[in-house]
C-alpha cells in the first residue's frame, strides 16, 4: 500500500460506533491514536454525538471515511453486512484495508461485494477491550497479505492478546472467547444469587465473587496448571467443593456449557450464511 494511491494516509476509520466499536475506539485511542487521525462513521446520530463528544473524533459518512482512512474496522451487526458493503462498494479500492469484526461475515462474502483485490482481514474481538484484555483472533482474506493481517493485529494488539487462526475455526472462536465474556458474567450474576439465596448482603457478595473470578482468572493465566488441577487443590477430600461439584455435575453444567457454545458457533454460521 502507498499512501498517495490510497489517498488516505494511515488513518482509521471506525465503521459503527456500537458497544464493541466503542470499545476499540477507547482502546486505540488509549493506546496512542488521536482523535485526529481516527474517524468513526455511525448512522444514528444520538450515537454519534455520544462518540464524538465522549472521544473527541470526528464523526464522517462512510465515503469520507474511506476517504480520510487507510484502515476501515467494520463493527456493524452481521444483519447491517449488506446495506454497508453497497454503501462502501465505490469507495473503496485494493489500497484499503478492510477489518472486520461482524460475527459470521466471511471474507469471501465481503470480498464478492467490492472491487477485485480488496484486502479483507476478519477479526473476532471481545469487549475486555474495554480494560485492554481483549482477546482476538485474526484470519486473512483472498487479497490480504502478511502486512495487512500484521497491520490488524497491531492494531488489536493494543487492547489485548491476538492470534491468527484459519478462518474455517472462526464460528467457533466467536462462539468460546466473543461470546466468553456473556458466559462468565452469567454464572458472577448466578453465584452472587447465591450469596443472597445464603444472606450476605449484595455488595458483599458482589466483592467476593468478583474478586474470586480475578484471582481465578490470573491463576488460569500465569500458573502454567491445567484447570483440572488448579480445581483439584481447591477440591479438598469430604469437603465444601466437592459437595457442590456433584450438584453442578448433576444439573449437567459441564454439558450445558457444550451445548450452549455449540449453539452460539452455529449461530455465528447461520448470520454468515444470509444473504
Ligand atoms: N458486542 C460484542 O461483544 C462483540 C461484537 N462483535 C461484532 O461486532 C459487531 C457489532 O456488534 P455490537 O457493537 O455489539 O452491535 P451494536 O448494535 O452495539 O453496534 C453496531 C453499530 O453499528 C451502527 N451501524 C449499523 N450500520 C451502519 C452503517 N451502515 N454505517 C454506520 N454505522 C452503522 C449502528 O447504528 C450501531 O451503533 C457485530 O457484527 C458483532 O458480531 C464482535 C465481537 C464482540
Ligand atoms: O452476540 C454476538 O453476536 C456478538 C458476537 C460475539 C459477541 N457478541
Amino acid at each position: 500500500m502507498t499512501e498517495d494511491s490510497a489517498g488516505a494516509g494511515d488513518g482509521i476509520a471506525l465503521i459503527g460506533g456500537g458497544k464493541i466499536g466503542e470499545a476499540l475506539l477507547s482502546g486505540l485511542l488509549r493506546g496512542g491514536r488521536t482523535p485526529g487521525d481516527t474517524v468513526v462513521s455511525e448512522k444514528h446520530p444520538e450515537r454519534a454525538a455520544y462518540l464524538a463528544e465522549t472521544y473527541g473524533v470526528t464523526t464522517v459518512d462512510v465515503a469520507e471515511a474511506a476517504a480520510r482512512a487507510r484502515t476501515l474496522v467494520l463493527a456493524i451487526k452481521p444483519q447491517d453486512i449488506d446495506t454497508l458493503l453497497a454503501q462502501l462498494a465505490p469507495v473503496i479500492g485494493p489500497d484499503h484495508l478492510l477489518v472486520s469484526v461482524a460475527a459470521g461475515i466471511t471474507t469471501t462474502r465481503i470480498e464478492r461485494a467490492l472491487a477485485d483485490g480488496v484486502p479483507v482481514v476478519r477479526c473476532m474481538p471481545n469487549t475486555p477491550a474495554l480494560v485492554d484484555q481483549a482477546m482476538t483472533a485474526v484470519s486473512a482474506g483472498a487479497h490480504a497479505t502478511d502486512e495487512h493481517v500484521a497491520t490488524a493485529e497491531a492494531m488489536l494488539g493494543v487492547v489485548g492478546r491476538v492470534v491468527r487462526v484459519p478462518e474455517s475455526q472462526l464460528d467457533a472462536v466467536t462462539a468460546l472467547s466473543g461470546s466468553g465474556p456473556a458466559y462468565f458474567f452469567f454464572l458472577v450474576e448466578a453465584m452472587i444469587d447465591a450469596g443472597i439465596l445464603l444472606g450476605l448482603p449484595r455488595t458483599l457478595a458482589a466483592e467476593l465473587i468478583v474478586q474470586t473470578a480475578v484471582g481465578a482468572a490470573t491463576m488460569l493465566r500465569d500458573s502454567g496448571e491445567h484447570p483440572v488441577q488448579l480445581r483439584e487443590a481447591v477440591t479438598s477430600p469430604g469437603g465444601t467443593t466437592i459437595s457442590a461439584i456433584r450438584e453442578l455435575e448433576a444439573h449437567g453444567v459441564r454439558a450445558a456449557l457444550i451445548a450452549a457454545i455449540e449453539a452460539a458457533a452455529v449461530r455465528s454460521a447461520v448470520l454468515g450464511a444470509d444473504g
